[in-house]
């Protein structure tokens, strides 16, 4: 029997920097019941788009370690790398992703993350919907809206702690470049946004219902490829079907969608409307 492709469900999470949107998707991903699944296991995957910054040339690397290369530029990404990326996702297929340093402000060598197939996969990054072509890929666009003294807030200790920078440092750059490429760049982008999520991983009555709203896409979606099996395509689980026990439907049904977050009680309704 040919292997099952799976298209996942590809939602963006936008939002300024520091608004919570990691933290939104570890919320999302907790409630799908995948915080402890592992990577190869895992139906409900998360990628940053700081794995698509790009290699800086040796005069922007020089620039970058005084704190004047704008990273919440559009320019800083690799558009093209992303689309293919998404693209590829879309089309079942495992891709490997950079990791990324803040620190050395570059992509790390010899360090990539594999992203096996899986039925929803969480893009977040401050520019997810800027780009046209990027943005039109999305089934549900999530923008998480936390206000900027907020987010400032956020980010100092962050920058400090995690990313290897100075208060001063941190202070310069937010000024400088983020602050206003946020008001040039991103916040634009929120007219393109499905659900504004206020106050981002906070909000739970918000992320209950985008959670909801995933397992009814998920499940609407198998149904449908269900009613349409064809002998050719899924002959065991056809088989089941049309000759043997109700029993024998749902054990193969069942073994098909086994590493499926759906919900798998919508099989006894389609052996029912199939026999
Ligand atoms: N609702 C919240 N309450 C308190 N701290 C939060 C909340 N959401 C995020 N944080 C913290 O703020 C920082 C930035 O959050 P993160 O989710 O990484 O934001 P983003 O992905 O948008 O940059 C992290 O240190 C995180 O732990
Ligand atoms: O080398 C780098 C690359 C990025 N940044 C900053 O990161 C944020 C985006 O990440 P969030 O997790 O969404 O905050 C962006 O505002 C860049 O300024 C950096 O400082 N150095």
């Amino acid at each position: 029997m040919e292997s099952e492709v799976k298209k996942p469900f590809l939602i963006g999470v936008a939002g300024g920097t520091a608004s919570g949107k990691s933290t939104v998707c570890k919320r999302i991903i907790g409630k799908l019941g995948q915080a402890e699944v592992n990577d190869q296991q895992r139906q409900v995957v998360s990628i940053s788009q700081d794995s698509f910054y790009r290699e800086l040339t040796q005069e922007e690397k020089l620039r970058a370690q005084k704190g004047r290369f704008n990273f919440d530029h559009p320019d800083a990404f690799d558009e093209k790398l992303m689309y293919t990326t998404m693209k590829d996702i879309l089309e079942g297929k495992k891709v490997t992703i950079n990791s990324y340093d803040y620190r050395t402000n570059s992509i790390c060598p010899n360090k990539t993350v594999t992203i096996y197939p899986a039925d929803v996969v969480l893009f977040e990054g401050i520019l997810v919907f800027y780009f046209p072509e990027i943005r039109e890929l999305f089934h549900m666009k999530l923008f998480v809206d936390t206000d900027s003294d907020t987010r400032l807030a956020r980010r100092v200790p962050r920058d400090i702690n995690e990313r290897g920078r100075d208060l001063d440092q941190v202070l310069n750059q937010y000024m400088l470049f983020v602050k206003p490429a946020f008001e040039e760049f991103c916040s634009p982008t929120k007219k393109f946004a499905d659900v504004i999520i206020p106050r981002g991983a906070d909000n739970t009555v918000a992320i209950d219902l985008i959670v909801q709203h995933i397992r009814d896409f998920l499940s609407n979606r198998l149904s449908l490829d269900a009613l349409t099996l064809s002998p050719t395509s899924t002959p065991a689980l056809n088989g089941a079907a049309i000759n043997g026990s109700r029993d024998e439907f749902l054990q193969s049904a069942l073994r098909r969608f086994s590493s499926s977050v759906i919900n798998r009680k919508l099989f006894t309704i389609l052996y029912d409307r199939h026999i």
